[in-house]
């Protein structure tokens, strides 16, 4: 039995943690459980589960349900300060943390469980594309046995040899006969749509992922493929993958999750419904296979497969997040934290769809290039990147 955090309980890959936890309740213990405002949610969670401890970011949010904890029949303790969390986490109270906070918000829990050498399921994509080289050191010093959550890099894991999972962030792709990893992606709701209605896609229409039911934010970033970006800077760390190791396909179905091409011709590809308890099970198994709850493919009424190559006219975020990733970590850092302010103000319908990618294009074309040593200097970075995409949209700057 493993002690687990859910880091971002909450939210969509938090409920599917809990649900595979449902199926498998001799394998975890809930021990802690972290979001930031849904008080009532976790209200809901912490009476089903009852986990020794619980936090909330919004001090609002960790008073008001500190209150309803007074009156539940639940006995969780409330960790109220951001060090005392960070301390929880590292402590031997947890063994295993499902890192599933959106965006740059989940880099320090994250980056504490990994410093702690503890069993990272890693959602949080953002956390990696911010801290790169940093957080595969850190995995390195410590230990830390890094599993990959994203649908398409836990497909690439499970097409990978055992030699290559057991060198996560240090892979010898090529003294392992691959030769190409493939990440395919949907193309989101908008990879049929004439380009000249981009200007008015409404944020209703931009959440309305084709296959997957995922949270808001991530839902925008696979409207725009910025999702597809920052998962080709989240491959190339996991799998330490050259520029020519990396190819994009457009796989509108999202039945094939992702594929690895070896020398010899072989493709290895992993297949499924869309339906992240999969993935989820597999590395809460330890790569074993458990219960997850989904269902099987069927092949008889799925549609017919098809692959395309990204148009970069109709999907500049995934230019900017490629060409990022070789510009370095400062360069990553600012992509991640532009494209946040402007999804945020995308959907509070402050700036038009096709304004993410010129937000982003704007201030990374004024950043400067900078040595990282330090993830301090990553969140300065991350807080000017933010301030400067405010200001843009405040003065009204964009096309
Ligand atoms: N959903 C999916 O299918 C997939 C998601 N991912 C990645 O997983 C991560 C989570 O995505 P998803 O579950 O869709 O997101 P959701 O928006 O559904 O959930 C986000 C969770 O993060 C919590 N949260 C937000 N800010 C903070 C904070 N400052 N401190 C603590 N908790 C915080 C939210 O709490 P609250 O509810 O209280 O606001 C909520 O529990 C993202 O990085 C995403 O890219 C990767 C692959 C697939
Ligand atoms: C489920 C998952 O891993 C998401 O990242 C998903 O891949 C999003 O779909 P796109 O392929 O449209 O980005
Ligand atoms: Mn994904």
């Amino acid at each position: 039995m493993k002690n687990l955090a859910i880091l971002g309980a909450t939210g969509s890959i938090g409920a599917s943690t809990l649900s595979v936890c449902r199926s498998n309740p001799e394998r975890y213990n809930v021990t802690l459980l972290v979001a930031s405002k849904s008080v009532d949610k976790m209200l809901l969670l912490c009476t089903e589960f009852n986990p020794t401890y619980v936090a909330m970011s919004c001090p609002v949010a960790a008073s008001e349900l500190a209150n309803k904890l007074k009156h539940s029949n639940c006995n969780s303790q409330l960790i109220n300060d951001e060090q005392a969390l960070l301390q929880l986490l590292q402590s031997n109270e947890i063994d295993a943390v499902m890192a599933a906070i959106v965006g740059g918000a989940g880099l320090k829990t994250t980056l504490a469980a990994v410093e702690a050498g503890k069993e990272i399921f890693l959602a949080n994509k953002e956390s990696l594309v911010m801290s790169g080289q940093l957080f595969i050191d850190a995995v390195k010093k410590s230990g830390a046995k890094l599993w990959p959550v994203d649908s398409e890099h836990n497909a690439i894991y499970q097409a990978l040899s055992p030699a290559l999972q057991e060198s996560i962030g240090h892979c010898d792709l090529r003294g392992e006969g691959v030769s190409k990893i493939l990440l395919t992606g949907s193309g989101g709701p908008f990879l049929n749509k004439s380009l000249s209605e981009f200007p008015t896609i409404t944020p209703a229409q931009a959440i309305k992922h084709p296959n997957w039911s995922m949270g808001q934010k991530i839902s925008i970033d696979s409207a725009t493929m910025m999702n597809k970006g920052l998962e080709y800077i989240e491959a190339r760390w996991l799998f330490n993958a050259s520029r020519e190791q990396l190819q994009v396909i457009i796989h509108p179905q999202s039945v094939i999750h992702s594929m690895v091409q070896y020398i010899d011709g072989s493709v290895i590809a992993q297949m499924g419904n869309p339906d992240m308890r999969t993935p989820i099970a597999h590395v809460m198994g330890g790569g074993t296979r458990i219960e997850s709850g989904v269902g099987h493919l069927d092949f008889f009424s799925s549609p017919e497969f098809s692959f395309m190559a990204p148009d970069f006219e109709r999907y500049p975020c995934l230019k900017l997040a490629m060409d990022a990733c070789y510009q370095g970590q400062h360069a990553t850092t600012v992509l991640n934290a532009v494209n946040e302010v402007a999804v945020d103000a995308f959907l509070s319908g402050n700036i038009k769809f096709t304004q993410i990618s010129q937000l982003v294009d704007r201030v990374l074309q004024q950043t400067e290039t900078r040595e990282i040593s330090a993830i301090e200097q990553l969140l300065e970075i991350d807080t000017q990147a933010k301030d400067a995409a405010l200001n843009m949209i405040q003065r009204d700057l964009l096309c």
